[in-house]
């Protein structure tokens, strides 16, 4: 492909490994991030000492303060930022944004305070018919990783198939696979309620739990996002991909997971705030756990694991009796829940 202009927005971990991959592919990549010496800090060390120690970013990437000169000219726009920034980032960008570009989103998040998908949110501030140039990245993909180079496939989801083809077509290189869904809400719903397993992972984990506990956790979480996701229209097999179960098993099982993390550290006995501390950076299944909880009670959606991992994270409910409700509830079939509401 021919050299393409790129803006990334965001210098945490995703927003610096993406824009490591697009330099390493021979694009001319502005990194955008929110404060001037954190900008010129990446362009003199070339290094993310806070986000992604370790990473060189190539000489095709200037980091920059300012959106209007992250923007200029750019055929995609990359967003990496905090789910719960994305609206003020999207509102902050539309002036700047070229007509043609596409915009591709990797941040993995509910909005609280509307319970909306990223991509409505995004519809929201530009406008319906801007969902056609609009791209989710999603699956197993943790920054640590793409940046080293090591092996990843993710998936792409657009309402627009040539959208999600060209963001495939943008993104890919040898040791980044790139497939293309035409599931918009269940790879965008994958995404983000992996998260919320992920924290209870790590709480079992943290608890003392072993292995059997975990694969239990993960399956049944799937199940109830699956059930979620199917209520809110996504097709059901999107959760047996790399948005659903991929993802669900590098969140729930790697050392780099920030969920699990947090998860880890509030089985230990740690209280939110403090896990939250521990890890320093965005914990998204936090914010996510109180929407899904929300969206689970309004359209009546069976959600035992997000029940009480809201349970402990936002009332105070000690892990251990979280785990006991879990085992303890009434018995139930496995085959006829899956996909159900
Ligand atoms: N780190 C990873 O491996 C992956 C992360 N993601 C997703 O990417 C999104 C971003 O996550 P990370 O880069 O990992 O987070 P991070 O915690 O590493 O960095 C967050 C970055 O966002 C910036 N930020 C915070 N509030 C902001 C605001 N209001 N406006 C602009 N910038 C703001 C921070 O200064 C920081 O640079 C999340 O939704 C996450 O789930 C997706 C795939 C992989
Ligand atoms: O989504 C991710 C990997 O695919 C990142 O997960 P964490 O935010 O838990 O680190």
């Amino acid at each position: 492909m021919i050299s393409l202009r790129a803006a990334v927005l965001g210098g945490g971990s995703w927003g610096t490994a993406l824009a490591y991959l697009l330099a390493r592919k021979g694009y001319k990549v502005k990194l955008w991030v929110r404060r001037e010496e954190v900008a010129s800090e990446l362009n003199t060390r070339r290094e993310n000492l806070r986000y992604l120690p370790g990473v060189f970013l190539p000489e095709g990437v200037t980091a920059t303060a300012s959106l209007e000169e992250a923007l200029k000219g750019a055929e995609a726009v990359i967003f990496a930022v905090p789910s719960h920034a994305f609206r003020e980032v999207v509102r902050e960008t539309l002036p700047f944004l070229p007509p043609g570009a596409y915009v591709i989103n990797g941040a993995k998040g509910l909005e609280v305070e509307t319970r909306l998908r990223l991509s409505q949110v995004f519809a929201t501030e530009a406008g319906e018919g801007a969902l056609d140039r609009y791209v989710v990245l999603s699956g197993p993909s943790h920054a640590e990783e793409v940046a080293r180079e090591q092996p990843t496939a993710v998936v792409v989801a657009s309402r627009r198939w040539e959208a999600a083809e060209w963001a495939q077509e943008f993104l890919m290189c040898p040791f980044f696979r790139v497939y293309t869904n035409p599931d918009l809400v269940g790879v965008e719903l994958g995404g983000a309620l992996k998260n919320i397993i992920a924290l209870g992972t790590g709480i079992c984990e943290g608890i003392g739990f072993g292995d059997n506990a975990k694969a239990a956790l993960m399956t049944r979480g799937l199940t109830e996002i699956a059930r979620l996701g199917v209520r809110l229209g996504a097709n059901p097999l999107t959760f047996t991909g790399l948005a659903g179960v991929g993802d669900l098993i590098v969140t729930c099982t790697s050392r780099h997971s920030r969920n699990r993390r947090a998860g880890w550290e509030i089985g230990k006995g740690k209280s939110l705030e403090e896990a939250l501390a521990a890890v320093g950076m965005v914990v998204e299944g936090v914010r996510t756990t109180k929407v899904a909880y929300a969206l689970a009670q309004e359209l009546g959606v069976k959600m035992p694991i997000t029940v009480e991992t809201y349970k402990v994270l936002f009332e105070g409910l000690s892990p251990l009796v979280a785990a006991q409700n879990l085992m303890g509830r009434a018995r139930t079939r496995e085959i006829e829940e899956v996909g159900y509401c």
